[in-house]
């Protein structure tokens, strides 16, 4: 029996987490979640999975939920997703929070020696070699939980990471992938948030769109499996079947292929090395797909995803730049206070101007991210 702690649990990644706990009570029991806002779904939460402690997002709601549940033990703001984070009892941490809020508790979670399933790609982008480093120093393993990275780390199983040629991502195009960049001027947030192949969060479904989840995954790899930015590449795939390659020196390429659902690499993360069957049964017919799509990327129409390159290759505090304007930029835009093209515009001012620190410690990125969040809202 693996005992789960499960960050944001109310969101699109923890919803399909508690799928795979609800499909699979043998394997798994859900000991600590934390989540934002969402009480209601809290609330169905602790009737249907009792966990032992839960940490919402502010005071009032764990004060509310307190009398509610008088004998649970219930914590909030940053400090309660760090217990949450941390609880004793739990053998593994998914973290699905979203955005860099992330990274506090993930370090934390690191010290106390848990195995990490990782959804919360802003973590590893903001402070991919703290993260990274602290996992090699306490010995703990980082599962990736990203449909590419999982796809990557299936397709590496065995093999050595001196015979890899590439890393090849699949990008699906997004929502606008078929139109052109004078075409994106008065899109809406409604039209942004229509995903051609996966149901996601709202602000990751941007992210699609603007092709910077791409870019984000691109620095994701980069510390994940340890390879410099020239070994990674993106094709664009629109089907979303193939979740990922490697291509190794001997030009073999191994792929994973599946349905576009979320819960195979949540459950292969927590399963791993071992597999369970899914908790649907729903299988890849390719012989009912027919054909699959290729494209060369085209950076001057994804901008997004050439900025996340340069700003990887930069390093220090420029991925944290990148990250945070993007975070302030997505929640402006799906708040309908920006355009679309304004995300890039946004981003690329705070790249243009940023002061490059190099080997950034917790406290300065924290601050750096916050400087650049007030730097993004200063200009909205
Ligand atoms: N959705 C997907 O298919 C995929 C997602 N990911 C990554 O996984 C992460 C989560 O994505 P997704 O599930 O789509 O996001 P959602 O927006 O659906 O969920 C986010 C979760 O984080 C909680 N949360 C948000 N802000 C805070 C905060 N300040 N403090 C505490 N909790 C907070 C939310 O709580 P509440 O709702 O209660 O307010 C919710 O539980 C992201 O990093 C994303 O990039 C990666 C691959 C695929
Ligand atoms: C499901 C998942 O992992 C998402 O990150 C997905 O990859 C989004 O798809 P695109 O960014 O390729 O549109
Ligand atoms: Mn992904």
């Amino acid at each position: 029996m693996k005992k789960i702690s499960l960050l944001g649990a109310t969101g699109s990644i923890g919803i399909q987490t508690l799928d795979i706990i609800r499909g699979h009570q043998e394997a798994f029991q859900l000991v600590a979640i934390s989540a934002g806002r969402n009480i209601d779904v809290v609330r169905k939460i602790i009737l249907e999975f009792k966990p032992e402690f839960v940490s919402v997002q502010e005071k009032v709601d764990c004060e509310t939920l307190q009398t509610e549940f008088p004998g649970l033990t219930i914590g909030f703001g940053p400090s309660g997703i760090e217990e949450a984070a941390v609880y004793n009892k739990a053998d593994i941490l998914v973290n699905a929070v979203l955005g860099s809020v992330g990274l506090s508790p993930t370090l934390k979670a690191i010290q106390a020696g848990k195995t990490i399933a990782i959804a919360n790609k802003e973590t590893l982008v903001t402070a991919g070699h703290l993260v990274m480093e602290a996992a090699r120093k306490h010995n703990v393993s980082i599962l990736p939980v990203d449909s590419e990275h999982s796809a990557i780390f299936q397709a590496l199983q065995g093999e050595q990471a001196k015979n890899i040629e590439q890393l090849i991502l699949t990008a699906s195009g997004g929502s606008f992938r078929d139109r052109k960049r004078e075409e994106l001027k008065n899109v809406t947030v409604r039209e942004a948030l229509n995903h051609p192949n996966w149901s996601m969060g709202a602000k990751i479904t941007i992210d699609s769109a603007t092709m910077m989840n791409k870019g984000l995954e691109v620095i994701e790899a980069h510390w994940l499996f340890s390879l410099p930015y020239e070994k990674i590449s993106v094709v664009l795939h629109k089907e979303s079947i193939i979740h990922s390659m490697v291509e190794f020196h001997d030009t073999s390429i191994i792929a994973q292929l599946g349905t576009p659902d979320m819960r195979v690499p949540i459950q292969y993360a927590l399963t791993y090395p071992d597999r369970l069957p899914h908790p649907t049964g729903n299988r890849l017919s390719l012989a009912q797909i027919g054909k699959l799509h290729f494209r060369e990327m085209d950076f001057d129409r994804f901008r997004c995803l050439k900025f996340a390159y340069d700003a990887g290759r930069a390093g220090g505090t420029m991925p944290t730049v990148l990250n945070a304007a993007n975070e302030a930029a997505v929640a402006a835009f799906l708040e309908g206070k920006i355009t679309f093209l304004q995300i890039e515009d946004l981003i690329e001012r705070e790249l243009t101007k940023h002061k490059i620190i190099t080997n950034p410690d917790l406290e300065t990125i924290q601050e750096i991210d916050e400087q650049t969040r007030k730097s993004v809202l200063s200009l909205i």
